[in-house]
């Protein structure tokens, strides 16, 4: 088997970021899967299983969000005992990476090199505002161009409506209601996944991601929960995650369905997220306004005339703090992770 690589998004500042490591024995691949230690990867030959080099996990010890993820592209090594190891993650040109609940954790990178994010929210049960918001300063903060996308959408009679109050949690954000059983929206996924494009699955546990994922590639690659509970949760039953090609080109990453994700210590995600309340603010008489109880404030205004809610201010701020508090974290690491590696 023969695979052209470019239909994965294998291009010319890929190829020279390989260059250097261009060898008899190495080839190029991209990683379908990655699990402790082994990893999934498609190469020009077809899919092979690699276990981490010496150099990958000498990477990894220095900074464990380098360790290899769905869409990675990686420097394989074949060796004359037919073992292959993944020797490097080649550079990431978008990364989709959470906090997590090790607080000596650099993130838990989801995915890489995807060109689009999808966040996905299901239109039942109810979309979660603040779920959305946060899922998409996540989005933004990737690199990626984030879409939303409201599954289920055949659960409600007017998809069309909630995807309206939806787009105002959603500056500059497509939305898109679909349905995987009656097809409805799918078109629009689809351009997405053209050849040489990625696309990665954000969401809940139960939001429909892997059930979207299939129906995009075409085959039904990844087992399904068929498990619905009575209040539409859904369990989280898929432990087979990856990324898969699309029939005529592209790929989808399903990520992980997540009960909650952390963001880490940058904003530029959240200003992109929350475009409206930093326009807003930029147009307040003071620089550093709190948009509390100063004069002439356009936070204010706003919620005094309706086109800002409370809730979404509170949302704003929340996620605010809850960055700030990680960039405090992150600079106490910092200053004690080299006394630390002294003992
Ligand atoms: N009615 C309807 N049900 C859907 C649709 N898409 C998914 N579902 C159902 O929603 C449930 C959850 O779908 P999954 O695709 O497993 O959700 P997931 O996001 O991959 O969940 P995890 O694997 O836990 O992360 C399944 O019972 C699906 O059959 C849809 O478009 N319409
Ligand atoms: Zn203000």
């Amino acid at each position: 088997m023969s695979y052209d690589l470019s239909q994965l998004g294998w291009d010319e500042l890929f190829a020279s970021s390989f260059r250097p490591y261009d060898r008899s024995d190495t080839v190029p691949g991209r990683v379908l899967r990655a699990d402790r230690g082994v990893s999934t990867v498609l190469t020009a030959d077809g899919v092979t299983r690699a276990g981490l080099g010496g150099n990958a996990l000498l990477e990894a010890a220095r900074d464990p969000s380098l360790l290899p993820c769905s869409g990675d592209w990686a420097v394989l090594r074949n060796w004359p005992d037919r073992r292959v190891t993944l020797e490097l993650v080649l550079p990431r040109r978008t990364t989709l990476i959470r906090r997590t609940a090790d607080k000596d954790s650099s993130g838990q990178v989801l995915a890489a090199n995807m060109d689009t994010v999808a966040v996905v929210e299901p239109i039942f049960p109810e979309p979660n505002d603040a779920r959305v918001e946060r899922l998409l300063a996540l989005a933004w903060e990737s690199g990626a161009d984030p879409v939303l996308v409201l599954t289920k959408s055949d659960t409600t009679r007017d998809p069309a409506a909630i995807a309206r109050q939806l787009a105002a949690l959603a500056p500059d954000v497509p939305v898109i209601p679909v349905s995987v059983p009656t097809g409805a929206g799918l078109d629009q996924l689809r351009e997405l996944v053209t050849p040489g494009r990625t696309l990665a699955l954000l969401g809940r546990s139960g939001a429909g991601k892997s059930t979207l994922a299939n129906a995009l590639a075409g085959t039904s690659v990844m087992p399904v929960q068929t498990i619905r509970d009575a209040d539409g949760k859904g369990r989280h039953t898929t432990a087979f995650r990856q990324l898969v090609t699309v029939a005529g080109g592209g790929s989808v990453i399903d990520t992980p369905g997540i009960r909650g994700v952390g963001l880490l210590d940058t904003d530029s995600g959240l200003d992109r997220a929350f475009a409206d309340v930093i326009e807003l603010a930029g147009h307040c008489r003071f620089d550093n306004c709190r948009h509390e109880s100063e004069p002439e404030c356009a936070v204010q205004a706003a919620l005094a005339d309706g086109s800002l809610t409370q809730r979404r201010l509170a949302s704003w701020r929340k996620l605010h703090r809850e960055v700030a508090v990680e960039s405090r974290r992150r600079s106490v690491r910092m200053a004690t992770a080299p006394r630390r590696r002294q003992h």
